[in-house]
């Protein structure tokens, strides 16, 4: 009966997952500015400098301006998120300047890519642990499939430095990521294979001291709208 199918991914959707995950690895480690984080079990790498120190002044404005109280989907295991997020005029010339670098540097197709998300996070504000990518038994499945589907990589750039507290952690692979201005992080939340990492579970943890900025970019695996 359709109303208790069980919804999976399809076969062409982790097939598009599979084939971007391999584009952009064979881009990112044939630059030489890209540090691959040594993970055995998941795809993450780092740039420093990513971002000057104006662009990320700059761009801190932007996300003051449009950052509200995080709408994360509720009841799933996928709330708790408790900064300020808003999405960043994706029309503003100086946001499609650092989206195409983005783009760019990732070699994704631009049309796949959603638009870049600015956060702020105050003392005890955090985005709890959490998955990018969409899971079949959440009740949004079936909403984002018409949106360009699974979710692949995540381009995540810190644009300040936070006094204490603030790190990204992946706890299953033992990671701990203090913010540094100006420097992207990558990884993918599929497997090479194209399905669901579990070990791309991550958490913004809480700021204890100072403000924490942050924009986010994630990728489908079908042009997202
Ligand atoms: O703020 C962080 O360190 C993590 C942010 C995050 O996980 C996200 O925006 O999806
Ligand atoms: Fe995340």
């Amino acid at each position: 009966m359709a109303l208790f199918a069980k919804k999976t991914q399809s076969t062409a959707e982790t097939n598009a997952l599979r084939r971007v995950g391999e584009t952009v690895r064979n881009r990112l480690q044939h630059d030489a500015g890209v540090y691959r984080i040594p993970r055995d079990e998941l795809e993450i790498f780092g740039v420093a400098d990513f971002f000057s120190k104006a662009e990320c002044d700059r761009l801190i404005a932007i996300v003051d301006a449009v950052a509200r109280p995080s709408p994360t989907y509720k009841g799933s295991d996928a709330t708790g998120r408790t900064s300020y997020t808003g999405d960043v005029d994706p029309f503003d010339p100086f946001v499609l300047m650092l989206q195409r670098r983005i783009d760019d540097l990732m070699g994704i197709d631009p049309a796949l890519g959603e638009t870049i998300q600015g956060q702020r996070y105050e003392p005890g504000q955090e985005f709890r642990g959490h998955y990018d990518h969409f899971l079949p038994s959440q009740p949004f499945w079936e909403a984002e499939q018409k949106r360009g589907g699974q979710r692949s990589w995540t381009a995540m750039a810190y644009l300040n430095a936070v006094e204490e507290g603030g790190t990204t952690d992946f706890p299953r692979v033992d990671l701990s990521i203090p913010p540094q201005p100006g420097a992207l992080l990558i990884w993918n939340n599929m497997k090479p294979d194209g399905t669901p990492n579990p070990n791309a579970m991550h958490a913004g943890m809480p700021v204890v001291k100072g403000v924490k900025y942050v924009l986010t970019k994630w990728y489908r695996a079908r042009p997202w709208q």
